[in-house]
C-alpha cells in the first residue's frame, strides 16, 4: 500500500516533497490573479488534475455498495458516500441488491447506476473494445497518421506478444506514404475541443452537406510497432460516423452498426429507471415533443457513440455533447478499469460541478436538458484502481486475456453512447 499514490498524502514522503518542488517551480512565475479568472469549472477541473498538492477527494460522490466501498480504490485513494443527495430509484422488476439507480437532484436527468455491469460482462466489453471497434472501418485518432493493419491495431500488438520472435510488423505513417505535409496538424493525442453549432431537426441538412475533409497526418509521425502505437490510441468510432474537425456527425459515410452486446447493456440500462421519478412532477420533465422522457422505455435507440481510451496520465477536458439531433434521449456512459472522477456540471462553466467517482462496471445516464447538454469532463483517471477481477484468469473466456490485462493495468476505458436520432429516423441524404 505504499504506493506513490499513497505516498503523495503524505509530506514526509520524498514523492510529497518531489511534487511540492516542482509544483513551487512551475508556479513561480503565474499571475497571484490567473485563479481568479477561472470559471468554478475550470477551477475544479485544475484542482483535480493537480498533481501537487494531491487533489482531497473527501467531496466526491461515490455510490460504490458498501462494504465493498474504497477497498477498490487501492494506492491510498479515498472517496466519500454521502456527499451529495441521492434518490433511490426503483428498477423494473430488479431485486437483486446491485441494481440500483440513482438521481442527482442538482443535475436533473443525471442518473447513476453503479456496478451496474457484472465483472464477467466488464471484460467483455473490454475485449470488444479492444479487438473489434479499434479497427477498420471505425475511425481511431491514429488513423489520421498511420496506415493501421487492416486485422486492427490491437490484434496485430496481440500477436506480436503471443510470437515475440515473427517477425515485427511496422506500421507506416500516412505522411510519409501520401506526401501529404501540413505546417499544422493535429498530432495524435487529446480530443481537440471544437466549437460545433448545436444539431437540431432545422439545421441538420446543412449540416448534412458542410464539408468534412479528413485531418492532415502528422509530418512528424515515425515508422512503429502496432505495440508502441497501443498506448496513444484515444478513442474509436461506433455507429454514425463522427467527424472530429467539425463536431458533426458524416451521415454520408452511412451508418456503421451499434453492436449488440453493447446496445443491450444501454437499453437495459435506460429501461431499468423509471423515468416517472426521475422527471415526474418536475419542470424539468415538461413536454420536449419528440424526445419525451414517457416513452424511452420503446423510443430509445442508440445509434452513435465513442469509445474513449484513457491512459492513467490523460484527462477529458470540460464540453457538452451537442451534435446529436436528440437533444434530451439519454446518453448512456459505461465505465471500465480503473476508476476516474468525473466533473458534472451546468449549461455553463459558471455551475460548480459535481465531482463523482466512477468505477468500472458503473453507468452514467445523462438525460434531460438540464444534463445532456451540460458541461462534464474527466479531469483525472486514478492509478492503481484496477478491480481485482480484471487480474483473474478464470472461466472459458480468460484463455488469451493476458495482454489485456496488461493494457488495462493503466487505463481506463468508457463507452459513451447516442441517439443522433429518433427511433426509424432516417436521414436523407440526397439533402
Ligand atoms: O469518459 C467519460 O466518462 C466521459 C466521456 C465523454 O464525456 C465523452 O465521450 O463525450
Ligand atoms: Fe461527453
Amino acid at each position: 500500500m505504499t504506493s506513490d499514490s499513497a505516498d503523495i498524502y503524505d509530506p514526509s514522503t520524498t514523492v510529497y516533497k518531489k511534487a511540492r518542488r516542482q509544483y513551487l517551480k512551475t508556479t513561480r512565475n503565474r499571475s497571484k490573479d490567473v485563479d481568479l479568472e477561472w470559471t468554478p469549472f475550470r477551477a475544479a477541473e485544475k484542482r483535480y488534475k493537480a498533481r501537487f498538492p494531491p487533489p482531497d477527494l473527501s467531496n466526491v460522490l461515490d455510490l460504490a455498495p458498501t462494504g465493498r466501498g474504497h477497498d477498490a480504490l487501492r494506492g491510498g485513494w479515498k472517496g466519500r458516500c454521502d456527499a451529495v443527495e441521492v434518490s433511490e430509484i426503483t428498477l423494473r422488476g430488479e431485486t437483486h441488491p446491485q441494481a440500483r439507480a440513482f438521481a442527482v437532484p442538482h443535475v436533473p436527468g443525471l442518473v447513476l447506476l453503479p456496478s451496474f455491469v457484472s465483472p464477467q460482462d466488464q471484460k467483455r466489453l473490454v475485449r470488444w473494445s479492444l479487438e473489434d471497434q479499434a479497427r477498420h472501418p471505425n475511425d481511431t485518432n491514429l488513423d489520421a497518421h498511420y496506415i493501421l493493419p487492416k486485422e486492427g491495431l490491437w490484434n496485430a500488438h496481440a500477436y506480436s506478444q503471443s510470437y515475440p520472435s515473427t517477425h515485427a510488423l511496422v506500421v507506416q505513417p500516412k505522411a510519409s506514404v501520401g506526401g501529404v505535409i501540413a505546417s499544422e496538424v493535429n498530432v495524435p493525442g487529446p480530443r481537440q475541443l471544437i466549437s460545433n453549432t448545436p444539431a437540431n431537426a432545422d439545421n441538420f441538412s446543412s449540416l448534412l452537406t458542410s464539408p468534412k475533409s479528413p485531418p492532415p497526418p502528422s509530418p512528424s509521425a515515425i515508422p512503429c510497432t502496432p505495440s508502441s502505437l497501443i498506448p496513444r490510441l484515444r478513442w474509436a468510432n461506433i455507429g454514425w460516423f463522427y467527424h472530429w474537425g467539425t463536431k458533426q456527425y458524416d451521415f454520408t459515410k452511412g451508418k456503421g452498426q451499434v453492436a449488440d452486446v453493447v446496445r443491450e447493456v444501454c437499453k437495459n440500462a435506460v429501461e431499468a429507471v423509471t423515468w416517472q421519478e426521475v422527471f415526474g412532477g418536475s419542470k424539468e420533465g415538461d413536454d420536449w415533443g419528440e424526445d419525451d422522457w414517457r416513452s424511452w422505455h420503446e423510443t430509445y435507440e442508440p445509434d452513435a457513440g465513442i469509445v474513449n481510451f484513457y491512459q492513467t496520465k490523460d484527462t477529458l477536458m470540460g464540453h457538452v455533447d451537442r451534435s446529436e439531433v436528440c437533444a434530451t434521449s439519454p446518453l448512456v456512459s459505461i465505465s471500465l478499469g480503473n476508476a476516474a472522477i468525473l466533473l458534472m456540471g451546468g449549461l455553463t462553466r459558471d455551475t460548480e460541478p459535481i465531482p463523482i467517482l466512477l468505477r468500472s462496471g458503473d453507468v452514467v445516464i445523462m438525460s434531460g436538458p438540464g444534463c445532456r447538454r451540460a458541461y462534464h469532463g474527466v479531469p483525472r483517471v486514478l492509478e492503481n484502481t484496477l478491480p481485482p477481477h480484471f487480474d483473474s484468469t478464470d472461466g472459458e473466456l480468460e484463455g488469451d486475456w493476458e495482454p489485456f490485462k496488461a493494457y488495462m493495468q493503466t487505463t481506463r476505458i468508457n463507452i459513451n453512447v447516442r441517439q443522433v436520432f429518433p427511433k426509424g429516423f432516417e436521414p436523407d441524404l440526397r439533402a
